[in-house]
Protein backbone atom coordinates (compact mmCIF):
# COMPACT_ATOMS: atom_id res chain seq x y z
CA UNK A 1 0.00 0.00 0.00
CA UNK A 2 1.44 3.63 -1.13
CA UNK A 3 1.08 6.27 1.65
CA UNK A 4 0.26 9.34 0.62
CA UNK A 5 2.54 12.21 1.78
CA UNK A 6 1.18 15.75 2.78
CA UNK A 7 3.19 17.80 -0.33
CA UNK A 8 3.15 20.74 1.89
CA UNK A 9 4.43 18.89 5.55
CA UNK A 10 7.12 20.86 5.22
CA UNK A 11 5.66 24.23 4.62
CA UNK A 12 2.82 24.22 7.27
CA UNK A 13 3.45 24.65 10.53
CA UNK A 14 7.00 24.96 11.19
CA UNK A 15 7.13 27.52 13.89
CA UNK A 16 3.59 25.75 15.97
CA UNK A 17 4.57 24.24 19.12
CA UNK A 18 1.26 22.76 19.82
CA UNK A 19 -2.31 22.62 18.67
CA UNK A 20 -5.02 22.02 21.73
CA UNK A 21 -8.63 21.70 21.93
CA UNK A 22 -10.34 25.08 23.16
CA UNK A 23 -13.23 24.83 25.40
CA UNK A 24 -16.42 25.95 23.52
CA UNK A 25 -18.34 29.20 24.37
CA UNK A 26 -21.37 27.13 25.22
CA UNK A 27 -19.60 24.82 27.73
CA UNK A 28 -18.24 28.10 29.36
CA UNK A 29 -21.41 29.54 29.54
CA UNK A 30 -23.36 26.61 30.75
CA UNK A 31 -20.81 26.05 33.58
CA UNK A 32 -21.18 29.58 34.70
CA UNK A 33 -24.89 30.45 34.11
CA UNK A 34 -25.90 33.84 34.72
CA UNK A 35 -28.45 34.86 37.13
CA UNK A 36 -31.56 36.98 37.15
CA UNK A 37 -29.96 39.48 38.93
CA UNK A 38 -27.08 39.64 36.46
CA UNK A 39 -29.34 39.81 33.94
CA UNK A 40 -31.24 42.67 34.95
CA UNK A 41 -27.68 44.67 35.37
CA UNK A 42 -26.72 43.99 31.83
CA UNK A 43 -29.79 45.43 30.71
CA UNK A 44 -30.38 48.15 32.36
CA UNK A 45 -26.49 48.87 32.50
CA UNK A 46 -26.56 48.94 28.10
CA UNK A 47 -30.00 50.69 28.23
CA UNK A 48 -28.55 53.46 30.81
CA UNK A 49 -25.27 53.56 28.57
CA UNK A 50 -27.01 53.73 25.30
CA UNK A 51 -29.36 56.90 27.11
CA UNK A 52 -26.07 58.93 28.44
CA UNK A 53 -24.71 58.65 24.63
CA UNK A 54 -27.87 60.16 23.18
CA UNK A 55 -28.28 62.65 25.80
CA UNK A 56 -31.74 61.26 26.59
CA UNK A 57 -29.81 60.82 30.11
CA UNK A 58 -28.08 63.84 31.55
CA UNK A 59 -25.73 61.66 34.03
CA UNK A 60 -22.59 61.40 33.38
CA UNK A 61 -21.37 57.54 32.83
CA UNK A 62 -17.67 57.18 34.34
CA UNK A 63 -15.93 53.54 33.90
CA UNK A 64 -13.79 52.80 36.26
CA UNK A 65 -11.97 50.17 37.80
CA UNK A 66 -8.18 48.25 37.48
CA UNK A 67 -5.84 48.25 34.40
CA UNK A 68 -6.27 44.73 34.60
CA UNK A 69 -7.86 41.71 36.91
CA UNK A 70 -5.16 39.59 38.21
CA UNK A 71 -6.88 38.16 41.06
CA UNK A 72 -10.34 37.78 41.06
CA UNK A 73 -10.76 37.99 44.98
CA UNK A 74 -9.56 41.72 45.22
CA UNK A 75 -11.44 42.32 41.99
CA UNK A 76 -15.05 41.80 43.84
CA UNK A 77 -13.46 43.47 46.96
CA UNK A 78 -13.04 46.23 44.81
CA UNK A 79 -16.70 45.89 42.89
CA UNK A 80 -18.18 45.43 46.48
CA UNK A 81 -16.82 48.92 47.17
CA UNK A 82 -17.83 50.28 43.83
CA UNK A 83 -21.32 49.02 44.05
CA UNK A 84 -21.91 50.89 47.12
CA UNK A 85 -20.58 53.87 46.10
CA UNK A 86 -22.25 54.15 42.72
CA UNK A 87 -25.36 53.74 44.30
CA UNK A 88 -24.93 56.79 46.20
CA UNK A 89 -23.92 58.95 43.33
CA UNK A 90 -26.73 57.06 41.02
CA UNK A 91 -29.34 60.24 40.41
CA UNK A 92 -25.91 61.91 38.91
CA UNK A 93 -23.30 59.10 37.51
CA UNK A 94 -23.78 56.26 35.71
CA UNK A 95 -21.09 54.02 37.32
CA UNK A 96 -19.78 50.85 35.11
CA UNK A 97 -16.86 48.82 36.18
CA UNK A 98 -13.60 48.22 34.57
CA UNK A 99 -13.21 44.73 34.08
CA UNK A 100 -10.05 44.16 31.64
CA UNK A 101 -8.96 40.75 31.10
CA UNK A 102 -7.56 40.87 28.42
CA UNK A 103 -4.22 43.22 27.60
CA UNK A 104 -2.62 44.61 24.72
CA UNK A 105 1.15 45.35 25.63
CA UNK A 106 3.43 47.02 23.68
CA UNK A 107 6.02 44.59 23.12
CA UNK A 108 5.72 41.83 25.63
CA UNK A 109 4.35 41.29 29.14
CA UNK A 110 1.45 39.74 31.03
CA UNK A 111 -1.23 39.25 28.97
CA UNK A 112 -4.18 38.95 31.15
CA UNK A 113 -5.92 37.18 33.25
CA UNK A 114 -7.57 34.89 30.42
CA UNK A 115 -4.20 34.47 28.75
CA UNK A 116 -2.81 33.92 32.20
CA UNK A 117 -5.11 33.34 34.57
CA UNK A 118 -2.34 31.56 37.07
CA UNK A 119 0.01 34.31 36.69
CA UNK A 120 3.04 31.50 35.75
CA UNK A 121 3.53 31.47 31.81
CA UNK A 122 1.46 28.45 31.62
CA UNK A 123 -1.39 30.04 29.72
CA UNK A 124 -4.58 28.01 31.09
CA UNK A 125 -6.79 29.66 29.03
CA UNK A 126 -9.60 27.08 29.12
CA UNK A 127 -9.56 27.77 33.15
CA UNK A 128 -9.33 31.80 32.15
CA UNK A 129 -12.37 32.01 30.18
CA UNK A 130 -14.08 30.41 32.93
CA UNK A 131 -12.90 32.38 35.75
CA UNK A 132 -13.41 35.64 34.26
CA UNK A 133 -17.19 34.55 33.10
CA UNK A 134 -17.42 33.79 37.01
CA UNK A 135 -15.97 37.25 37.60
CA UNK A 136 -18.25 38.98 35.31
CA UNK A 137 -21.46 37.11 37.00
CA UNK A 138 -20.29 37.97 40.32
CA UNK A 139 -19.96 41.48 39.83
CA UNK A 140 -22.88 41.96 37.70
CA UNK A 141 -25.27 40.20 40.12
CA UNK A 142 -23.91 43.08 42.54
CA UNK A 143 -25.86 45.46 40.16
CA UNK A 144 -22.38 46.97 38.74
CA UNK A 145 -22.56 46.96 35.06
CA UNK A 146 -19.28 45.88 33.68
CA UNK A 147 -16.85 46.97 30.95
CA UNK A 148 -14.50 44.57 29.13
CA UNK A 149 -11.65 45.78 26.19
CA UNK A 150 -12.46 43.18 23.94
CA UNK A 151 -8.86 42.29 22.00
CA UNK A 152 -9.41 38.56 20.52
CA UNK A 153 -12.08 38.45 18.34
CA UNK A 154 -12.99 34.83 19.50
CA UNK A 155 -13.04 35.70 23.34
CA UNK A 156 -16.82 37.54 23.32
CA UNK A 157 -18.23 34.76 22.17
CA UNK A 158 -17.18 33.44 25.90
CA UNK A 159 -18.60 36.71 28.42
CA UNK A 160 -20.10 39.35 25.57
CA UNK A 161 -24.29 38.53 27.07
CA UNK A 162 -22.52 39.61 30.53
CA UNK A 163 -20.92 43.29 28.84
CA UNK A 164 -22.56 46.44 29.41
CA UNK A 165 -19.54 48.80 27.72
CA UNK A 166 -17.13 47.45 25.31
CA UNK A 167 -13.83 48.94 24.62
CA UNK A 168 -11.28 48.84 21.90
CA UNK A 169 -7.88 49.68 22.58
CA UNK A 170 -5.16 52.49 20.96
CA UNK A 171 -3.44 49.70 19.71
CA UNK A 172 -6.27 48.19 17.68
CA UNK A 173 -8.27 51.37 16.49
CA UNK A 174 -6.92 50.91 12.69
CA UNK A 175 -7.81 47.29 12.87
CA UNK A 176 -10.39 45.73 10.72
CA UNK A 177 -10.61 42.91 12.54
CA UNK A 178 -11.52 44.56 15.74
CA UNK A 179 -13.88 47.20 13.80
CA UNK A 180 -15.90 44.09 12.18
CA UNK A 181 -16.09 42.78 15.69
CA UNK A 182 -17.71 46.01 17.55
CA UNK A 183 -19.81 46.00 14.32
CA UNK A 184 -21.47 42.23 16.17
CA UNK A 185 -21.39 43.87 19.53
CA UNK A 186 -24.59 43.53 21.40
CA UNK A 187 -23.38 46.83 23.83
CA UNK A 188 -21.91 50.31 23.04
CA UNK A 189 -17.91 50.35 22.01
CA UNK A 190 -15.53 52.86 22.93
CA UNK A 191 -12.91 53.22 20.72
CA UNK A 192 -9.59 54.90 21.40
CA UNK A 193 -7.51 57.53 19.80
CA UNK A 194 -4.08 55.71 18.39
CA UNK A 195 -1.04 55.95 21.03
CA UNK A 196 0.32 58.34 18.75
CA UNK A 197 -2.37 60.43 19.73
CA UNK A 198 -4.42 60.23 16.06
CA UNK A 199 -8.19 60.55 16.78
CA UNK A 200 -9.31 60.26 13.10
CA UNK A 201 -8.26 56.73 13.30
CA UNK A 202 -10.90 56.04 16.08
CA UNK A 203 -13.62 58.54 14.36
CA UNK A 204 -13.15 56.41 11.17
CA UNK A 205 -13.08 53.25 13.34
CA UNK A 206 -16.63 54.51 14.90
CA UNK A 207 -17.98 55.23 11.42
CA UNK A 208 -16.54 51.45 10.30
CA UNK A 209 -18.50 49.53 13.20
CA UNK A 210 -21.60 51.36 12.79
CA UNK A 211 -21.43 49.44 9.17
CA UNK A 212 -23.13 45.72 8.16
CA UNK A 213 -19.87 43.57 8.24
CA UNK A 214 -19.72 39.88 6.97
CA UNK A 215 -16.45 38.26 8.66
CA UNK A 216 -15.12 34.47 9.46
CA UNK A 217 -15.56 34.03 13.29
CA UNK A 218 -16.89 31.15 15.56
CA UNK A 219 -20.04 30.30 16.51
CA UNK A 220 -21.26 29.28 20.29
CA UNK A 221 -20.29 25.30 19.53
CA UNK A 222 -16.78 26.72 18.98
CA UNK A 223 -17.11 25.76 15.49
CA UNK A 224 -15.71 27.88 12.76
CA UNK A 225 -18.40 30.22 11.10
CA UNK A 226 -19.31 33.35 8.73
CA UNK A 227 -20.68 36.00 11.02
CA UNK A 228 -23.09 38.61 9.32
CA UNK A 229 -23.88 42.04 11.67
CA UNK A 230 -26.02 45.01 11.72
CA UNK A 231 -23.40 47.56 12.66
CA UNK A 232 -23.17 49.23 15.78
CA UNK A 233 -24.69 52.57 16.12
CA UNK A 234 -23.60 53.02 19.72
CA UNK A 235 -20.08 53.62 19.21
CA UNK A 236 -18.21 56.66 20.01
CA UNK A 237 -14.46 58.01 20.60
CA UNK A 238 -12.04 58.23 23.62
CA UNK A 239 -9.75 60.64 24.01
CA UNK A 240 -6.22 59.02 26.22
CA UNK A 241 -3.85 61.10 24.89
CA UNK A 242 -0.98 59.64 22.96
CA UNK A 243 3.06 60.14 22.61
CA UNK A 244 2.66 63.93 21.63
CA UNK A 245 0.83 64.40 25.17
CA UNK A 246 -2.80 64.83 26.48
CA UNK A 247 -5.85 65.36 24.81
CA UNK A 248 -8.27 65.89 27.51
CA UNK A 249 -8.60 70.13 27.31
CA UNK A 250 -10.91 71.93 25.80
CA UNK A 251 -9.17 72.61 22.28
CA UNK A 252 -8.73 68.81 21.90
CA UNK A 253 -12.57 68.25 22.18
CA UNK A 254 -13.36 70.62 20.37
CA UNK A 255 -11.09 69.03 17.11
CA UNK A 256 -12.55 65.57 18.12
CA UNK A 257 -16.00 67.31 17.85
CA UNK A 258 -15.12 68.78 14.95
CA UNK A 259 -13.73 65.38 13.89
CA UNK A 260 -16.69 64.04 14.42
CA UNK A 261 -19.22 66.43 12.95
CA UNK A 262 -17.58 66.25 9.37
CA UNK A 263 -18.22 62.27 9.57
CA UNK A 264 -21.22 62.79 10.50
CA UNK A 265 -21.13 61.15 13.47
CA UNK A 266 -23.03 62.47 16.68
CA UNK A 267 -20.49 64.63 18.98
CA UNK A 268 -20.09 62.54 21.92
CA UNK A 269 -16.97 61.71 23.48
CA UNK A 270 -15.56 59.77 26.91
CA UNK A 271 -12.31 61.27 28.48
CA UNK A 272 -9.94 58.73 30.07
CA UNK A 273 -8.37 60.21 32.52
CA UNK A 274 -5.12 57.56 32.37
CA UNK A 275 -3.03 56.03 29.83
CA UNK A 276 -1.16 59.02 27.45
CA UNK A 277 -4.16 61.74 29.04
CA UNK A 278 -1.52 60.95 32.61
CA UNK A 279 1.71 60.34 31.06
CA UNK A 280 0.71 56.41 33.15
CA UNK A 281 1.25 59.06 36.36
CA UNK A 282 -1.97 57.97 38.32
CA UNK A 283 -1.44 60.57 40.63
CA UNK A 284 -1.97 63.14 37.48
CA UNK A 285 -5.53 61.27 36.73
CA UNK A 286 -7.14 63.19 39.63
CA UNK A 287 -5.81 66.69 37.50
CA UNK A 288 -7.63 65.17 34.63
CA UNK A 289 -10.81 64.50 36.46
CA UNK A 290 -10.78 67.81 38.39
CA UNK A 291 -9.88 69.99 34.96
CA UNK A 292 -13.19 68.11 32.91
CA UNK A 293 -15.18 68.57 36.31
CA UNK A 294 -14.71 72.13 35.91
CA UNK A 295 -15.75 72.16 32.32
CA UNK A 296 -18.69 70.00 32.99
CA UNK A 297 -19.68 72.26 35.78
CA UNK A 298 -19.95 75.13 33.35
CA UNK A 299 -22.03 73.27 30.72
CA UNK A 300 -19.81 70.70 28.75
CA UNK A 301 -22.53 68.22 27.32
CA UNK A 302 -20.17 66.86 24.65
CA UNK A 303 -18.39 64.63 27.52
CA UNK A 304 -20.35 62.42 28.11
CA UNK A 305 -18.10 59.98 29.93
CA UNK A 306 -14.97 59.53 32.14
CA UNK A 307 -12.39 56.84 32.46
CA UNK A 308 -10.47 56.47 35.37
CA UNK A 309 -7.71 53.54 36.22
CA UNK A 310 -8.47 52.83 39.89
CA UNK A 311 -8.04 49.97 42.28
CA UNK A 312 -7.76 49.22 46.13
CA UNK A 313 -4.01 50.54 46.63
CA UNK A 314 -2.15 53.04 44.69
CA UNK A 315 0.33 52.64 41.78
CA UNK A 316 2.00 49.34 40.26
CA UNK A 317 4.23 46.83 40.99
CA UNK A 318 5.89 44.60 38.91
CA UNK A 319 4.74 40.58 38.39
CA UNK A 320 7.30 38.09 38.07
CA UNK A 321 5.91 34.75 36.87
CA UNK A 322 5.33 32.06 39.42
CA UNK A 323 5.72 34.34 42.24
CA UNK A 324 1.57 35.63 42.15
CA UNK A 325 2.29 35.16 46.16
CA UNK A 326 4.69 38.06 46.40
CA UNK A 327 2.24 40.06 45.01
CA UNK A 328 0.92 43.38 47.40
CA UNK A 329 -3.18 42.34 47.46
CA UNK A 330 -5.57 45.11 45.66
CA UNK A 331 -2.43 46.46 43.54
CA UNK A 332 -2.38 46.56 39.51
CA UNK A 333 0.35 44.41 38.18
CA UNK A 334 0.18 46.57 34.76
CA UNK A 335 -0.97 50.48 34.56
CA UNK A 336 -0.64 52.25 37.69
CA UNK A 337 -3.72 52.93 39.01
CA UNK A 338 -5.43 55.64 41.61
CA UNK A 339 -6.15 54.28 45.17
CA UNK A 340 -9.87 53.56 46.60
CA UNK A 341 -10.42 56.44 48.81
CA UNK A 342 -8.90 58.91 45.90
CA UNK A 343 -11.27 57.19 43.74
CA UNK A 344 -14.06 58.02 45.67
CA UNK A 345 -13.43 61.41 46.13
CA UNK A 346 -13.22 62.21 42.28
CA UNK A 347 -16.46 60.09 41.98
CA UNK A 348 -17.77 62.61 44.21
CA UNK A 349 -16.10 65.29 42.18
CA UNK A 350 -17.93 64.09 38.94
CA UNK A 351 -21.03 63.78 41.01
CA UNK A 352 -20.63 67.53 42.25
CA UNK A 353 -20.22 68.56 38.48
CA UNK A 354 -23.06 67.20 37.21
CA UNK A 355 -25.17 68.82 39.85
CA UNK A 356 -23.77 72.35 39.06
CA UNK A 357 -24.43 71.40 35.16
CA UNK A 358 -27.91 71.03 36.01
CA UNK A 359 -28.14 74.08 38.33
CA UNK A 360 -26.87 76.11 35.25
CA UNK A 361 -29.14 74.72 33.00
CA UNK A 362 -32.33 74.98 35.09
CA UNK A 363 -31.25 79.12 35.78
CA UNK A 364 -30.63 78.95 32.20
O1 LIG B 1 -3.59 49.72 29.83
C1 LIG B 1 -2.62 49.03 29.83
C2 LIG B 1 -1.37 49.32 29.15
O2 LIG B 1 -1.19 50.69 28.97
C3 LIG B 1 -1.29 48.64 27.82
O3 LIG B 1 -1.72 47.32 27.97
C4 LIG B 1 0.15 48.67 27.33
O4 LIG B 1 0.98 48.27 28.32
P1 LIG B 1 2.54 48.13 28.12
O5 LIG B 1 3.05 49.35 27.41
O6 LIG B 1 3.02 48.04 29.55
O7 LIG B 1 2.80 46.88 27.36
C1 LIG C 1 -4.95 49.26 27.15
C2 LIG C 1 -5.70 50.26 27.54
O1 LIG C 1 -5.68 51.49 27.05
P1 LIG C 1 -5.04 52.04 25.70
O2 LIG C 1 -5.53 51.15 24.62
O3 LIG C 1 -5.58 53.42 25.65
O4 LIG C 1 -3.56 52.01 25.87
C3 LIG C 1 -6.66 50.13 28.64
O5 LIG C 1 -7.58 50.96 28.76
O6 LIG C 1 -6.50 49.18 29.41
Amino acid sequence: MTIALDPTRDLDDQRTISISPLVSPDEIRRAHAVDDAAVATVRAGRNATVDVLNGDDDRLMVIVGPCSVHDPAAALDYAQRLACKAADLDDRLHVVMRVYFEKPRTTLGWKGLINDPHLDGSFDVNTGLGIGRQLLVDISSLGLPVACEFLDPITPQYIADLVSYGAIGARTAASQVHRQLSSALSMPVGIKNGTDGDVQVAVDGTRAAAASHVFPGMDRNGHAALIQTTGNPDCHVILRGGSVGPNYDEASVDAAAALLAKAGLPERIVIDASHGNSNKDHNKQVDVVDDVARRIAAGERRVVGMMLESFIEAGRQDLTLGRADDLVYGKSITDACLDWATTARQLDTLAAAVTARRGAETAR
